[in-house]
């Protein structure tokens, strides 16, 4: 498959089979569908699967990949849905992590990925609507970030509750977020959040000696056997590579070096013989889990497009398609057109028993990069 009919499948397939299966009639997302496309009965939503879904659509629209009216429509309706449910739930402002489909709060931790995501998709629905009560909810939401998830030694809270580890996953998603605001509004202050958490991913998250990534971390930052740092994401090291390569875009600040050393170790460590990135693995490249998800490939197809664009190396591009020719074959073989098989085993075997919404912002995110590079 080439980059462009992979482009097309996201367009022509994926998006229209999700259209339909977003939502309920009043709003409400689904979590997962079952293997044949029809919404399953889920115990609980997570929010970020919501604003996930939401922030597509709005996305997709401005792209011109779906009809904007409806897609934006619903995109509206969902959000709108959302904060209904899920905003200061109990009188304080934030979002409420998880819930059931009734309204319940099932969980009502403010958690710091979930206000990145809220943050991520109000920013691309305020652009594609122009609506001025987005940019209303973005400062609230980002008034919770700044007040209830603030956190001494640099960065943010886990959540409301300080949980540990402290993890480099939800600044990554914050990166990403203020990215998206910086984008979407051209205000400098989100821009300056990204360059404070581009500090702590030098400062911090980067293992300078053993030239990786660490996800675990105790209270101060430090790297402990108590909170397992040894285990390692290669898919988040890909995922960097393409957030750094956003930054320079927006920065200017020169990334080559760390985009280098990260999309390397990703390789190195997660790349199986058959060509997908491992979910997780120790310092030597050891699986740690049997089981290679779908959003890491996403993920190292983008840091193969952004890495081919940048560098200006031909060969990592032919590899995206390659990466693309593989996913078509498997992840998004054998079930209706449009839809994906979540994860296999190492051996190769399918082991997802569902079709989680969540990854259809995962399958979405390397479109964007494919139409920049097309129109390079
Ligand atoms: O498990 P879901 O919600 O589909 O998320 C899938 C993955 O998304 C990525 O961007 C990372 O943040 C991972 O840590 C996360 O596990």
């Amino acid at each position: 498959m080439s980059l462009r009919n992979y482009l097309a499948w996201v367009r022509d397939q994926a998006l229209p089979f999700w259209l339909p299966r977003a939502a309920d009639a009043e709003g409400l997302f689904h979590e997962t569908l079952a293997m044949d496309g029809t919404p399953q009965p889920e115990a609980e939503l997570r929010l970020r699967t919501g604003m996930r879904q939401a922030y597509v659509l709005a996305h997709a629209a401005e792209l011109g990949l779906v009809d904007r009216a409806p897609a934006l429509d619903l995109a509206a309706r969902m959000m709108e849905r959302l904060r209904a449910l899920a905003w200061a739930p109990d009188g304080r402002p934030g979002w409420a992590a998880r819930f059931d489909r009734a309204g319940g709060i099932t969980d009502g931790r403010r958690d710091l990925y979930d206000h990145a995501f809220a943050l991520l998709a109000l920013g691309h629905l305020g652009r594609a609507t122009g609506e001025a009560r987005y940019a209303a909810w973005i400062e609230e939401t980002l008034a919770v970030v700044d007040g209830a998830l603030a956190a001494p030694h640099g960065g943010w809270a886990e959540s409301d509750r300080g949980e540990l580890p402290r993890r480099q996953n939800p600044h990554m998603h914050l990166f990403e977020a203020s990215l998206a605001l910086h984008e979407t509004t051209g205000e400098a202050r989100h821009l300056a959040r990204a360059g404070e958490i581009f500090g702590l991913l030098r400062a911090r998250f980067l293992d300078e000696e053993a030239g990786v990534l660490t996800e675990f971390f105790g209270p101060a930052w430090e790297r402990s056997p108590q909170v397992r740092s040894e285990r390692l994401d290669p898919g988040h090291m890909a995922e960097w590579t393409w957030l750094l390569r956003r930054y320079e875009r927006a920065a200017r600040r020169p990334v080559d070096a760390l985009c280098g050393r990260l999309f390397d170790a990703a390789v190195r460590l997660g790349l199986t013989a058959d060509g997908f990135l491992v979910d997780e693995v120790d310092i030597a490249g050891r699986p740690l889990v049997d089981r290679r998800r779908l959003w890491p490939q996403t993920e190292y197809l983008k840091a193969l497009v952004v890495q081919g664009s940048a560098g200006h190396r031909p060969e990592l591009l032919e590899e995206a398609a390659a990466l693309a020719g593989r996913l078509g074959k498997t992840y998004l073989a054998g079930v209706p057109a449009g839809a994906w098989r979540d994860a296999f085993t190492l051996d190769g075997r399918p082991s997802a028993s569902a079709i989680p919404a969540s990854t259809l912002y995962h399958l979405f995110a390397p479109v964007p990069e494919i139409l920049r590079l097309e129109a390079s």
